[in-house]
């Protein structure tokens, strides 16, 4: 199997303009190409302690993780959005989740759904857990933009031209994920070829995705030829891509690459998260840099009434089962007050 060598933005050389540029240009042109790189020199971010916390957390005993499970699977839950998903035997992803985000502070029109407060374990440690989960998503958030500021810089836009789109309400998720050993045989459905996958081919919905792979292979990227590559893991590094909605946003000229995770020998962690716009953001036009009259654009030119980014997300959802359910579930709840 062939491993790639993806480019590396170093972000303590974005200190002077000059180079800021340059590792500007670097990360669109990887974007563009690859779809996947990876940031060195992260400010705040430390591999160490990150894993520490997920290990603390999926070793909790099951009955007190349970009561963060979203009702889906336990009806006595109030969580439909944030909270914990657990493993499903029997499916092609085999991993277990726990999942937060940021209360909403001023967007009166944001779906109650996404209004989900974030759920905390009760258990000895809880404090030290949400203390440091809640830093994190802090810095993820702080690198979330840092990115997003390079990408504008590269496409030639001003560096704080999205900013409104991400503040002060996004919709950013910070995952913790932890793949055991599967206890059954995988599905034929995770079979192909001869590999195994725990999570399958997919690409990511949103804008940009920063994940933490800690010391784990089995992350693998489909290059435009079809043929699967490694993405090995890097020392103290986040792994980035990006999604569906800004790669429509840009023409499909940066690419939302799609990719798996391979079955692990022992268990595995992994942390994404997904740095995300606000509910109401609007997100239903082509950066100017990538206008171009020979290809199809998200249209609509009244700004009023373009496609924004929550109503969107919403809709992405009901694709998958899970959500679909949930969100049916709340329709009808507040259909009922
Ligand atoms: O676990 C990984 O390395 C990747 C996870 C992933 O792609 C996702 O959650 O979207
Ligand atoms: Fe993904």
């Amino acid at each position: 199997m062939a491993t790639s060598k993806l480019p590396v933005i170093d972000l303590s050389q974005c200190g002077d303009q000059q180079t800021r540029v340059a590792v500007a240009k670097k990360m669109v042109d990887a974007l563009k190409t690859v779809g996947f790189l990876y940031i060195d020199n992260i400010p705040g971010f430390d591999q160490k302690e990150l894993l520490k916390w997920c290990r603390w957390f999926f070793n909790l005993p099951e009955n007190v993780r349970f009561k963060l499970y979203r009702k889906l699977w336990n009806p006595n839950s109030k969580s439909v959005y944030r909270g914990c998903f657990p493993l499903q035997k029997g499916e092609i992803s085999y991993k277990e989740g726990f999942e937060m985000g940021q209360d909403i502070a001023t967007d009166e029109s944001i779906h109650p759904f996404f209004a989900d407060p974030n759920v905390w374990p009760e258990v000895e440690g809880a404090d030290e857990f949400k203390t440091f989960m809640t830093s994190f998503y802090t810095c993820m958030m702080r690198t979330g933009r840092q990115m997003c500021h390079l990408l504008c810089i590269g496409c030639g836009l001003k560096e704080d031209f999205l900013d409104s789109t991400f503040f002060p309400d996004s919709l950013s998720t910070l995952r913790l994920l932890h793949y055991p050993v599967r206890t059954e045989p995988a599905p034929d459905v995770a079979r192909h070829g001869n590999v195994t996958v725990c999570c399958s081919e997919h690409s990511d919905s949103g804008f940009i995705t920063l994940l933490s792979t800690f010391n784990f292979p089995g992350l693998q990227i489909k290059l435009e030829s079809g043929e699967w590559i490694d993405v090995p893991s890097r020392p103290n590094s986040l792994v980035m891509n990006i999604g569906d909605m800004l790669s429509k946003m840009t023409n499909g000229n940066l690419k939302a690459t799609r990719h798996r995770v391979l079955e692990p020998l022992d268990e595995r962690f992994s942390v994404p998260f997904f740095f995300e716009p606000n509910y109401a953001a609007d997100v239903g036009y082509v950066l100017d840099s990538f206008l171009s009259e020979n290809k199809t654009v998200i249209d609509s030119p009244d700004k009023e009434s373009r496609l924004k980014y929550g109503p969107w997300l919403l809709k992405k959802m009901m694709e998958f089962t899970e959500y679909r359910y949930m969100i049916e579930f709340f329709n009808q709840q507040s259909g009922d007050i």
